[in-house]
């Protein structure tokens, strides 16, 4: 299911919080959305899916605009996994993941059979086939977390939305999750921090800075030390680990931006593209003889 959005803004109180915003998912896709704390990822997150009205510009899926679907028919296509989203505490693991059929469930004749095996591949998907009646004010953050993935798993979406989904997770959970999400024909646009996870697991990147989208592509073309400097403030560099996988590594805080010279967020049309090439952060064949990755200045040849 494609994703597209045109023009989309939405302020509150007189604040701009998200601008000028155009982007599309293609079916299958997984998109990362990037962008420092405040730059719009969740306002973005929410207006795509359906619980935050844009002030301006326009949602649709499969060109279908979200703002003339009911809340039934939203929650059969699109599931959204929001930041710290918080459960009823008197719910079991399973009852929360069953949450997930409502949608598809009769009123008069309650969960099918089918429903049920839905959530028990939901439940086996996440690692939480054994949890499956425990209370939910007994689940640690991260079970929490990934109980909330099992929920949007069982609604079977064609589009899944997640916020920061990895915070609570441990190094495995991470990238089994994201492992998942790469793996799946569903269509995904995920918010997440962890730059290089980002970049090891999304096809594509959008970052998003001062509620504006300021570039988007693969990758090595948007994690570039020029823009991780002017919109992350941080002095990085970026490069194949000692896997070959790209990844980000930090020198520390980039100084202050030069005034007037900053990433001027796009007015309107296409992001601008990033001409950097990275940089060897170790080489793909030496994780045994350098544990931690040195920075070296030459440049890498292209990833094909
Ligand atoms: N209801 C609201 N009222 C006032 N300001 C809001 C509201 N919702 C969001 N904002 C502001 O809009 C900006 C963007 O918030 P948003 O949560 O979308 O950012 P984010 O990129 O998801 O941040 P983070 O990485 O910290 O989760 C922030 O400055 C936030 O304070």
């Amino acid at each position: 299911m494609r994703i597209t959005a045109e023009g989309l803004a939405w302020s509150v109180a007189g604040k701009s919080v998200l601008a000028g915003v155009d982007l599309d998912v293609a079916p299958g896709e997984t998109v990362g959305l990037i962008g420092p704390n405040g730059s719009g990822k969740s306002t973005l997150l929410r207006c795509l899916a359906g619980l935050r009205t844009p002030t301006s510009g326009s949602v649709a899926y499969d060109k279908e605009p979200i703002r003339l679907w009911s809340a039934r028919r939203t929650a059969r296509h699109v599931a959204f996994v929001e930041q710290a989203a918080d459960t009823d505490s008197d719910l079991r693991v399973e009852d929360v993941v069953t949450l997930g059929r409502t949608p598809f469930g009769d009123r008069w004749r309650g969960f099918s059979a089918r429903d049920r095996a839905v959530v028990a591949a939901a439940l086996a998907r996440l690692g939480l086939t054994e949890l499956r009646e425990r209370p939910w004010k007994a689940l640690s953050g991260g079970e929490r977390q990934r109980a909330h993935i099992a929920r949007a798993l069982a609604q079977q979406p064609y589009a899944i939305l997640l916020d920061e989904p990895t915070n609570h997770l441990d190094v495995k959970h991470q990238l089994e999750l994201l492992g998942l999400l790469a793996a799946t024909d569903q269509t995904v646009l995920v918010a997440l921090h962890d730059l290089s996870l980002a970049a090891r697991y999304c096809d594509r990147l959008l970052l998003l800075h001062g509620g504006r989208l300021v570039a988007e592509g693969p990758p090595r073309d948007v994690l570039t030390p020029r823009l991780l400097a002017e919109v992350f403030e941080v002095d990085a560099v970026t490069g194949p680990d000692p896997l070959g996988h790209l990844a980000v590594a930090y020198r520390g805080v980039a100084a202050p931006p030069v005034p007037g010279d900053a990433v001027a967020p796009a007015a309107g049309g296409p992001p601008a593209p990033a001409t950097e090439d990275p940089v060897v952060l170790a080489s793909p064949t030496s994780a045994t003889d350098h544990p931690t990755p040195e920075l070296v200045d030459s440049p890498t040849p292209k990833e094909t």
